[in-house]
């Protein structure tokens, strides 16, 4: 039986989900995956399981880049990583839904574009279904802590009303073309259910504020002329950064596993 080397690794961000994905690299916890760097705005000193480099250095020893840092690094390196030859798995697919800058990335290569299901479920059925022609009728609704939700483009009214509210209050109703845009670190999900769709234009969001939720919650509703589809995920949020979901770092390294592909796992 013939064995390939492992996938070399780069992680760009080094926050909650960098932290859990590079502690389950560096720790062996996915075979045929090595943690061969970190790349972060940040200057990490010792606190990482492996040296801290420049995405340039990185490109010179890594055959697979981890974006976990936000949408500003696909949209500024995604065509250089992949022009190098490198594949890139993307957790910030809200940057996928500018369309420019999707088709720069299929046409970059030869390294290969990948991205996480992240904090949402059902898209590989989505992504069936819609085979069997298009869903006509596709809706999120996401639902999060207002602290979590506030933009710097918001006004003070919006912002009050978030603040003071007492029970849910929808904070924006759009397509999953503008709602990414809008809540770049919130809302990566709605992008991975238009990817799945196929269609970011197609797809309904509604972005929810709600002091009392305890869970990050996704609700996904579909239906086409084969069936109709409702996924429903909530989450507990990561203590340090609440606008994500503790599952996502565990959603990349699935994906990780699945990239990294070795004998003895059933995928
Ligand atoms: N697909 C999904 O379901 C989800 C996707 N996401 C995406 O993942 C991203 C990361 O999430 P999370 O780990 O929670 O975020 P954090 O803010 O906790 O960590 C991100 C880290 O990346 C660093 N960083 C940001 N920009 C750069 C850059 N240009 N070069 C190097 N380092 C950089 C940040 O440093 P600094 O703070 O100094 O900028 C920070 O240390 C989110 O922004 C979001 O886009 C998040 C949750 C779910
Ligand atoms: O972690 C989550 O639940 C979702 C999230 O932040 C995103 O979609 O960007």
């Amino acid at each position: 039986m013939s064995s390939t080397a492992p996938r070399s690794v780069g992680l760009i961000g080094w926050g909650a989900i960098g932290r859990v994905v590079g502690g389950a690299l560096a720790a062996g916890e996915i075979p045929g995956a090595e943690l061969v760097c970190v790349v972060d705005n940040r200057p990490l000193g010792d606190s990482v399981p492996a040296p801290q480099r420049t995405l340039e250095q990185a490109l010179e020893s890594c055959d697979l880049i981890v974006e976990a840092a936000g949408q500003g690094v696909v949209r500024e390196w995604g065509t250089t990583i992949l022009a190098s030859g490198t594949d890139l798995l993307v957790a910030s697919t809200g940057a996928l839904t500018d369309e420019r800058l999707a088709k720069e990335l299929l046409n970059a290569g030869p390294g290969r574009v990948y991205f996480t299901g992240g904090a949402v479920g059902g898209l590989d059925l989505l992504q069936a279904a819609r085979a069997m022609g298009p869903l006509d009728d596709v809706h999120l609704t996401t639902t999060k802590l207002p602290s979590t939700l506030e933009q710097p483009w918001m006004d003070e009214e919006l912002l009050g009303r978030m603040r003071s509210a007492t029970g849910p209050v929808e904070v924006m109703a759009g397509t999953a073309r503008d709602v990414p845009v809008k809540f770049p670190k919130s809302t990566n999900v709605a992008a991975s259910v238009a990817l799945a769709v196929g269609d970011s234009d197609a797809v309904r969001v509604s972005v929810v504020a709600d002091p009392a939720a305890r869970h990050t919650s996704h609700v996904v509703e579909a239906s086409g002329a084969h069936g109709s589809y409702r996924f429903e995920v909530r989450h507990l949020p990561d203590t340090a950064n609440p606008a994500t979901s503790q599952v996502v770092p565990y959603a990349v390294l699935r994906s990780l596993a699945a990239l990294a592909g070795r004998t003895g796992q059933i995928l």
